[in-house]
């Protein structure tokens, strides 16, 4: 791999602005058979989401990944779901459990919209297999592999039935996979990316390592369809977790899904605990994603997404906040 670099390096350029307004923009994408109305989904992870997230987002044209740590509530989750008129998307492991859970899926009929393969290191057979197995019962759910961080991967995991990949091994704020393994795409998150998308026959989700709104845009350019956040949406008011008062400021706490705290042992533990600044409102960081990428999609000459994928870019390696704090 050579010039590898990450959301920070890269500055895009901007082209002929072609709208009067950038309300005019169109920040929505479609994804299997449904369109959302932004390229994010919130992190599957017990801090980020749960079901009345879900239940927000989806009936308000947001894309959901419900996670999978309290596996006895997923059945009844998909058919609540599906019961109100609305899409079910949840989370699988690859342990022998999860196949018997997508067996007594298919015995009650129920089909999830969405079913996320959520491992740390997918490019493995016990993903192929699981996607098979998810592919021979469930075949009109929509399989998101991952995570996976080479080209490879992405296009074995295709083979095996992945309706969509998810790169990224060890870019995200609470991991620590990169420090205790040595390997991962942390810190060449975006190469990564670009490496993978260039392989890809299907969407991509790039997932993690995202610290700022033109992040989203960046990895669009890079060949994202769809972009996972965790970090970003932790601390809200609506979201799961603990709320704690530091000297009359308020925290809240976003946790690593292999953390000891999620897991409840000290056992190959990849992830870590943090307190985030209490956010406010969800729907507030949502609205302003969305005019900070129709904001993106005027600087790229455009009105739709696809505008920002054919811009020009600068590579300025660790220059672009002059020293400025982001956070
Ligand atoms: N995106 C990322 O960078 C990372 C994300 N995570 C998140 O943490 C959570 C836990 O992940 P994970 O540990 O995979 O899930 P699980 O703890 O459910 O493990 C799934 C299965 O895969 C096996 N397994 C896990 N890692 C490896 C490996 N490196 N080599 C061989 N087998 C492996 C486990 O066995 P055994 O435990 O016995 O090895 C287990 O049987 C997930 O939600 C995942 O998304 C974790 C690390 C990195
Ligand atoms: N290495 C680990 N990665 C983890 C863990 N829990 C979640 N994740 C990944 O991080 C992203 C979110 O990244 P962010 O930068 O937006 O905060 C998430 O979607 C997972 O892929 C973990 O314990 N270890």
């Amino acid at each position: 791999m050579e010039n590898v670099f990450d959301y920070e390096d890269i500055q895009l350029i901007p082209a002929k602005c072609i709208v009067n307004s950038r309300s005019e923009c169109d920040t929505s994408v479609t994804l299997g058979k449904h369109t959302f109305k932004l390229p994010v989904v919130p992190a599957n992870m017990q801090t980020i989401i749960d079901e009345e997230i879900a239940l927000y987002l989806a009936e308000n044209g947001y894309f959901y990944i419900m996670h999978r740590f309290q596996p006895e509530k997923r059945i009844d989750f998909v058919r609540d779901m599906q019961e109100r008129g609305l899409f079910a998307s949840i989370s699988v492991g690859v342990k022998a459990e999860e196949y018997e859970f997508i067996e007594q899926l298919a015995d009650r009929n129920l089909t999830p919209e969405y079913i996320t393969i959520d491992i740390a290191h997918g490019h493995s057979n016990a993903v192929i297999n699981m996607i098979q197995h998810i592919k021979r019962l469930l075949p009109d759910s929509f399989v998101i592999a991952g995570n996976v961080g080479t080209p490879e991967a992405v296009r074995e995991l295709e083979h095996a039935g992945a309706d969509a990949t998810k790169v990224g091994i060890g870019p995200g704020k609470v991991c620590i996979t990169k420090i205790k393994t040595g390997f991962g795409t942390g810190g060449w998150q975006l190469a990564a990316l670009r490496w993978c998308a260039k392989a890809a026959s299907k969407p991509i989700i790039a997932d993690g390592g995202i610290r700022t709104h033109g992040d989203i845009a960046k990895s669009v350019r890079f060949g994202a369809s769809m972009v996972m956040i965790g970090s970003l949406f932790a601390g809200h008011e609506e979201s799961p977790g603990e709320t704690i008062d530091k000297d009359g400021k308020l925290y809240k706490e976003y946790f690593g899904s292999a953390s000891e705290f999620q897991k409840g042992e000290r056992k190959n533990v990849e992830g870590k605990k943090m307190y985030v600044e209490h956010k406010g409102a969800l729907q507030d960081t949502l609205t302003e994603m969305e005019q900070d990428l129709q904001s993106s999609i005027s600087y790229a000459g455009g009105t739709k997404l696809e505008a920002i994928r054919n811009v020009d870019y600068v590579i300025v390696k660790n220059s672009i906040f002059n020293g400025d704090k982001v956070f």
